[in-house]
């Protein structure tokens, strides 16, 4: 059984405001950041990394019954070497790319032994059948629904079967999707069977974030349920 979680990308905050902005986020009924961490070399564009995951953890810290948890996807070309960072900074999840490293099931034995959840993602261009051999022991499956690198790309909807065959394999499995959602885009992502819906630019930009995150929250909600699939 798995729930919606729904997880603003802070990439696509206002930087000179993000302790704030994720403040709000959070105060807007987010259940989780999605913390973009990119090396110019696995996508050609360079973000944040430890050291602002580290000054955010001290802003959010972690506190019984509050949404606090660090989603980091990690756009980078050696994903082993910031385990340890990552998880003294203050993380709660590491996803690394299946494209990235030429071991992943010692990479996510790696993040486990270091106290993360293990979580992976694949490009658009990856076949969703790498993913099988890793499912039952990763905590979430990452599917880009945009070539990783930047925000504000369009919902890639042909990337959906790959979603609805995870779904259909791991009915417990917490399945993401990342990249150009927001009110249009969601119902084809909940229909799939997508319940950790990664909403950048769509919620830092939306008027009032609280309406669009229960939004998008209650398809998810409703298609998990039509689904048999919804943690109550
Ligand atoms: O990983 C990425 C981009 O590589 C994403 O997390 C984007 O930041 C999502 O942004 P929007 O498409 O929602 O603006």
């Amino acid at each position: 059984m798995v729930k919606p979680i729904i997880a603003p990308s802070i990439l696509a905050s206002d930087f000179a405001h993000l302790g704030c902005n994720c403040h709000k986020m959070y105060d807007s009924g987010a259940d989780w950041l999605h913390i973009d961490v990119m090396d110019g070399h696995f996508v050609p564009n360079i973000s944040l990394g430890p050291p602002i995951i580290t000054s955010l953890r001290k802003e959010i810290p972690r506190e019984e019954g509050k949404p606090t948890f660090f989603d980091c996807h990690m756009m980078v070309s050696e994903p082993e070497k910031w385990v340890p960072e990552i998880a003294k900074a203050g993380g709660d999840q590491y996803t690394f790319h299946y494209e990235s490293t030429k071991d992943p099931v010692a990479l996510v034995k790696l993040i486990k032994d270091h106290g993360l959840k293990a979580a992976c993602a694949i490009k658009p261009g990856t076949d969703v059948g790498v993913l099988y051999p890793l499912a039952e022991s990763l905590d979430m499956a990452l599917v880009m629904t945009v070539e990783p690198g930047f925000g504000g790309q369009k919902f890639m909807k042909d990337m959906m079967p790959k979603v609805e065959d995870l779904r259909s394999k791991y009915p417990q499995l917490n399945i993401q999707v990342d990249g150009g959602l927001g009110e249009a885009t969601i119902d084809d992502a909940a229909n799939a069977g997508a319940n950790v819906i990664v909403a950048g630019t769509s919620c830092f930009t939306a008027p009032d974030p609280s309406k669009l995150i229960s939004l998008l929250r209650s398809k998810v909600e409703d298609s998990l349920a039509s689904k048999g699939v919804l943690d109550k």
